[in-house]
């Protein structure tokens, strides 16, 4: 299904619409006019440029014909020369120009396409991929394209239509010795698919495979390394990097010896040196044989070494061309991604009671992390999720905000499957505070005001100091205008505080909140609860609850084990049922008294 243009996000912007002809396979069509452009202006170049040799041939003749010199024709042959060049100056520096034009116009087209599709992936599709390799699929790989757009047109038309013209002329002059001056070029292009042999393309691929893999291994060194040095595992962290290179010497290796003797062949074939030895012997033996005139040898020297230029060009451009290759395959790849189906005509939901109907999900086929839930999320209440690690209670939370679709059973708000409801729609009813807070590089107060664009300073003033952060932010170097990763950093409570602030400013009916333990410092404790405790009373919360004073306050508490919900109740009654509640409460309770060191536990007991 996809979207029509009203149901897409307002922040799309209108030339990532997905309509025929703006998919990756509709640029070239796109900009068709604009490749045959570059290609023809590239060909009327080159073959102009061959105006200046056929000039200097024909100078030749007549220079070494007996008799007077005849003026008017070394005049013409000069003035068709010097005319020539300057064709075949203005005529490639024009293909140039609207090569390169075209390939920063379809660099753009691409990325906006990835930035469209990326849009609309499901966000737990983002956040399984490594941030290298989409940084290098939109960098990178999209550069690629250059050779492909702004030099591989016209190179490849005129190292065809160049021979061709070339091997015409010559063929007018001794069919022989152009038969004989064809060899090397011959020679070269019967290596040509020695050079595209599937067991070449696979070795290219292990090159890419091994790129990639250093990359990440350089990225993860790089984001792991406070970790790294502080538990001195140095070594360890080293280690995936060498191996990473060490893998791709190999591999290099491998690919180098594969290729370097076809690799060396053409360069031979193709050299000057060669070609000029075997024009001089074919013509010589033409010559002393009687059969051809000596000035005829001129037009072959000069054209014979005109004709394997292009070819040489070409094969310099063919490992450029199969790089550009694969890297559009990846981008490729990327645009395929499944988009979150839309509705065609989206529906609005009637309130913001939240319910689970049979929800079943797994991120492989086979292997299912939710296994049948049901649950209502009553407006007015807090839900409290808890349960062992690896039960499936971040997968579930997720599926509140479309992270990912559930494999069966549907996610409902207000009495409406979430997939029936526009992004914008959803998104004004769910906010999220995952444990994975993203800052973006912008001011304090555009970081906190994201889903409120337009929202006064006042307001954002009074989440920020709900949240315990307006001091701290006054002490920043430019106070709520500082630029955050760029004039200040935040520490992990405090960027999780302003998570808090951003989902409380943007007032949505259902807040979806995953507790951080690890950034469990008393400001941000108050702030989560601040986002808990509604003074209007009636938002919608589902909390993974880490602290039993969360779980305590909680109106219900779902034991979540497995990926099924095994016990659901009030705290006070789980507590007295005596079951897996209970013992995780215990558990905690006793965790907590030894984090006291024996005291009091801090937590109180359940309503
Ligand atoms: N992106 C993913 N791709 C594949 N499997 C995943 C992914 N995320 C989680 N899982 C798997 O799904 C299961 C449930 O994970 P989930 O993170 O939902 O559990 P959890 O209860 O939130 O755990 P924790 O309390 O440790 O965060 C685990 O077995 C986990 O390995």
């Amino acid at each position: 299904m996809t979207a029509p243009p009203e149901a897409r996000g307002p922040s799309a912007p209108p030339d990532t619409a997905p309509a025929a002809g703006r998919s990756a396979e509709g640029l070239p069509r796109r900009y068709g006019w604009g490749l045959a452009a570059v290609v023809l202006l590239q060909v009327i170049g080159a073959v102009a440029g061959l105006a200046p040799l056929l000039a200097v041939v024909e100078l030749g003749r007549v220079l070494l014909s007996p008799g007077p010199l005849d003026h008017g024709h070394v005049w013409a042959a000069v003035a068709v020369g010097a005319v020539g060049l300057l064709v075949r100056l203005l005529f490639t520096a024009a293909s140039s120009g609207v090569g390169h034009l075209l390939d920063g116009r379809m660099q753009l087209a691409l990325r906006r396409l990835l930035a469209a599709r990326l849009g609309r992936v499901p966000l737990g599709w983002l956040s399984r991929r490594r941030t290298g390799e989409l940084a290098k699929v939109v960098g990178q790989d999209v550069a690629a394209v250059h050779p492909l757009v702004a030099h591989f047109p016209g190179e490849f038309a005129s190292a065809f239509v160049v021979p061709l013209v070339s091997l015409v002329y010559l063929f007018t002059v001794d069919w022989r010795l152009t038969l004989i001056t064809m060899a090397p070029v011959a020679l070269a292009v019967a290596l040509v698919p020695l050079m595209a042999t599937p067991g070449r393309r696979r070795a290219e691929e292990a090159l890419d495979a091994g790129m990639a893999r250093i990359a990440n291994a350089a990225v993860e060194f790089v984001q792991g390394i406070s970790v790294v040095k502080a538990f001195g595992g140095g070594e360890r962290a080293h280690r995936a990097f060498i191996t990473a290179a060490e893998g791709f010497t190999d591999t290099f290796l491998r690919w180098v010896r594969g290729v370097s003797g076809i690799a060396a062949a053409m360069m031979l074939a193709l050299s000057p040196p060669f070609v000029l030895l075997v024009v001089l012997a074919g013509g010589t033996a033409l010559i002393t044989g009687g059969s051809m005139a000596a000035a005829d040898l001129l037009p072959f020297l000069l054209l014979g070494l005109g004709l394997t230029a292009p070819v040489a060009a070409l094969g310099h451009g063919f490992d450029d061309l199969q790089a550009a290759r694969r890297a559009l395959g990846r981008v490729r790849e990327v645009l395929a991604a499944e988009p979150l189906p839309e509705p065609a005509r989206p529906a609005a939901p009637h309130g913001h009671r939240v319910e689970l109907r049979g929800v079943r999900f797994g991120y492989e086929p086979g292997r299912e992390v939710l296994r049948g839930i049901d649950l209502v999320l009553d407006p007015g209440t807090v839900t409290a999720l808890v349960g062992p690690s690896g039960s499936g209670k971040s997968t579930l939370v997720q599926l509140l905000p479309r992270f990912f679709d559930p494999t069966e059973g549907a996610v409902l708000l207000g009495g409406v499957d979430i997939r029936e409801l526009a992004d914008r729609e959803l998104y004004r009813a769910v906010s999220f505070v995952f444990q994975d807070v993203r800052l973006l590089r912008a001011s304090v107060e555009e970081n906190i005001a994201l889903a409120v664009p337009h929202a006064d300073r006042g307001d954002v003033v009074r989440v920020a100091r709900t949240v315990d952060l307006h001091e701290r932010i006054l002490r920043l170097p430019r106070g709520y205008d500082t630029v955050l990763g760029e004039e200040a950093e935040l520490s992990g409570g405090e960027t999780q505080r302003i998570a808090i602030a951003r989902a409380l400013l943007a007032e949505t009916p259902v807040l979806v909140l995953d507790e951080a333990t690890a950034f469990a410092d008393p400001q941000t404790e108050r702030a989560v609860r601040s986002a808990l405790a509604d003074p209007a009373g009636d938002r919608t919360v589902l909390v993974i609850a880490h602290r039993l004073e969360t779980v305590a306050d909680a109106d219900t508490v779902l034991v979540l084990e497995d990926g099924a919900v095994v016990e659901r109740g009030g705290p006070a009654e789980l507590l007295a049922r005596d079951g897996r509640f209970a013992a995780f409460w215990r558990a905690h309770r006793s965790a907590a008294a030894d984090e006291t060191r024996g005291g009091a536990p801090r937590e109180g007991a359940p309503r």
